[in-house]
């Protein structure tokens, strides 16, 4: 049982909000219970999801990094529910390390559930992460929502998206109220579902439903799923062109910018932002 004060910072990606949590030694006990009080937006600290901020060396799912990777981002979404990554998370994540004096600006790498990943925090700015390449299984899916339904491209980004490009995205309806039905078939853990529209060339526009929290204000993981279906449905491939292709990105709480390359490789840069820090009681993590 966790009974010692224990520490917490908030911080935010485009306004997808985490807890963050840190733990170098992995010594505390986070149930799924416990997470999701944290995230209680009336109950708890309020979040998206929780950043536990471990060394690699002293968690069993990320020992096999260590080498390449000092800190991993053991990520939980806002229900508890474990999830294999977290574009936003992954910024905020390495942003706050930075302003904990625990890594430099410049380039770090991250393990995470879905493998490790090179990120680059610029001079008090922005920061890049290489988030790996896109799989796009072939299985079409639809997605439907207050009584619409719409066909969607299955993107996998280490974690499952589902991309439905709609007329208005207000079509969407009340995505944190009503989940939006995803095929069990196809996606038996769940699916995070994005619903785009155009704004302009390689400029598109988008709100996401996130499997374990609801509708969230910005997915990175979402909106490089989302670039990829775009440029595809454009008949933009930058495998077959031999040039980058760069999609810009809308979300409700801000923009981010998604760049694949020839090699598949897909870099999303966009802000990290630490807000509060503080104390947690520890009744919220008891059992
Ligand atoms: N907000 C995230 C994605 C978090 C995980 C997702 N809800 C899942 O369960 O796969 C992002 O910025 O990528």
């Amino acid at each position: 049982m966790n009974t010692s004060p224990i520490a917490f910072l908030k911080g935010h990606g485009t306004e997808n909000d985490f807890v963050i949590v840190p733990d170098p030694d992995n010594a505390l006990d986070l149930p799924a219970s416990a997470v999701a009080r944290l995230c209680d937006r009336r109950a708890g600290i309020g979040g998206d999801g929780l950043l536990h901020v471990v060394r690699s060396a002293a968690h069993p799912e990320a020992k096999a990094m260590a080498g390449e990777a000092e800190w991993f981002m053991d990520y939980r979404n806002g229900d508890g529910s474990i999830a294999e990554m977290c574009g936003n998370g992954v910024r905020v994540f390495a942003g706050y390390l930075e302003r904990a004096g625990l890594v430099e600006e410049g380039d770090l790498a991250v393990a995470t559930r879905g493998g490790i990943k090179k990120v680059h925090i610029a001079k008090g700015g922005e920061i890049t992460v290489s988030m790996g390449r896109a799989l796009l299984p072939e299985a079409g899916v639809t997605v439907s929502v207050d009584g619409r339904s719409w066909p969607a491209r299955n993107v996998n980004m280490g974690n499952p998206h589902a991309v439905a490009f709609v007329a208005d995205l207000e079509h969407a309806g009340e995505l944190r109220s009503v989940p939006p039905f995803s095929p069990a078939e196809v996606y038996p853990d769940g699916v995070n579902i994005e619903f785009v529209v155009d704004r302009g060339p390689a400029h598109v526009a988008m709100r996401v439903h996130e499997r374990g929290a609801g509708e969230t204000r910005s997915c990175g993981t979402g909106a490089c799923a989302v670039a990829v279906a775009a440029a595809r449905r454009d008949g933009v491939d930058p495998a077959v062109t031999g040039t980058p292709a760069t999609y810009t990105v809308d979300l409700p709480g801000g923009t981010l910018v998604i760049t694949e390359y020839p090699d598949g490789e897909i870099e999303m840069t966009g802000p990290a932002v630490i807000v509060a820090e503080g104390v947690i009681d520890p009744s919220l993590l008891t059992v």
